[in-house]
């Protein structure tokens, strides 16, 4: 039986630190993708929807306004949608789209259903790119972070491995950004331990930071799934990660899955 990978990018990989989603970057998803294929059914949780309007058009007030930001959300999903489509399908890849709140997941049949669209996807070789749906809820654009969003995505398929992509290597024992000698952190069991060394910096971009993904962090291991955070400006991350052929961060959990 395949694997279950979920990898989460968000929007300051997809747009791969200017004020457009970069092609490169979905390509090298997909041609990534095509290899995991063969051994993960994988889900992708992709933020952009707002970053992909901007291209074509800026609701007034929307930085500042939660409305005007949930309807430019709502008009560039569809746009980004169709750029994975366009990419994805050139590396022979197939995608669904799926919308999700966080109140789906204190709702069990919600959460059943959920799980049996993604289960129906696999079964005939779709991809679902999973995001939240922020006409009705506003949690993650508020917080601008779907770090959260996808590490319950993960606990309710029972995944093997979550990857977070970052614009980073992982969690440092200091903010590198803020001291050049911080020292990467290989390997965390226990969160207690590494709470100190989260310093965020000032972002113009309203990010949920590293808190938010010590937070998704929390969730994986409370439900058994191993989390990665790995760099996205390496070309080829989440393969060279598995093989072990670049430095990245390693939530562990004590139980292993088979
Ligand atoms: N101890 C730390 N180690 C690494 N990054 C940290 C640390 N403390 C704060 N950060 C900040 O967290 C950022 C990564 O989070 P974020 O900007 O949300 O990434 P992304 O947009 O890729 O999800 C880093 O660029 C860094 O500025
Ligand atoms: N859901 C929205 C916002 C989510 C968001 O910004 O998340 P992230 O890029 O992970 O910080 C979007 O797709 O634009």
């Amino acid at each position: 039986m395949k694997k279950k990978l979920i990898i989460k990018i968000g929007t300051s990989t997809l747009t791969a630190g200017t004020n457009r989603i970069s092609f490169a970057v979905i390509e090298s998803l997909a041609r990534q993708i095509v290899e995991l294929k063969k051994d993960y059914e994988i889900v992708i949780v992709s933020s952009g929807a707002i970053a992909t309007a901007r291209q074509f058009v800026e609701i007034s007030g929307y930085q500042k306004r939660v409305d005007s930001k949930q309807a430019m959300a709502a008009i560039g999903q569809t746009k980004l949608m169709e750029l994975y489509d366009g990419i994805f399908r050139t590396f022979g890849l197939n995608i669904a789209q799926i919308l999700l709140t966080y109140r789906d997941f204190e709702n069990p049949v919600a959460i059943e259903n959920t799980r049996n669209t993604i289960n129906r996807l696999w079964q005939v070789d779709y991809i679902p790119i999973v995001n939240e749906n922020d006409t009705v809820s506003i949690e993650e654009i508020m917080l601008g972070d779907n770090d959260k969003l996808s590490a319950l995505v993960a606990t309710i398929i029972d995944a093997n491995l979550l990857v977070l992509v970052s614009d980073i290597d992982g969690i440092f024992n200091q903010n590198p950004h803020l001291h050049s000698d911080a020292k990467l952190i290989a390997e965390v069991t226990d969160l207690e331990s590494i709470m100190n060394f989260i310093e965020e910096k000032e972002s113009t971009l309203g990010t949920g930071g590293m808190s938010s993904k010590i937070h998704a962090a929390e969730i994986c291991m409370t439900n058994s799934v191993e989390m990665w955070i790995v760099n996205g400006q390496r070309a080829n991350y989440i393969i060279k990660a598995l093989h072990n052929e670049i430095p990245f961060t390693r939530f562990k959990t004590e139980k292993v899955k088979k």
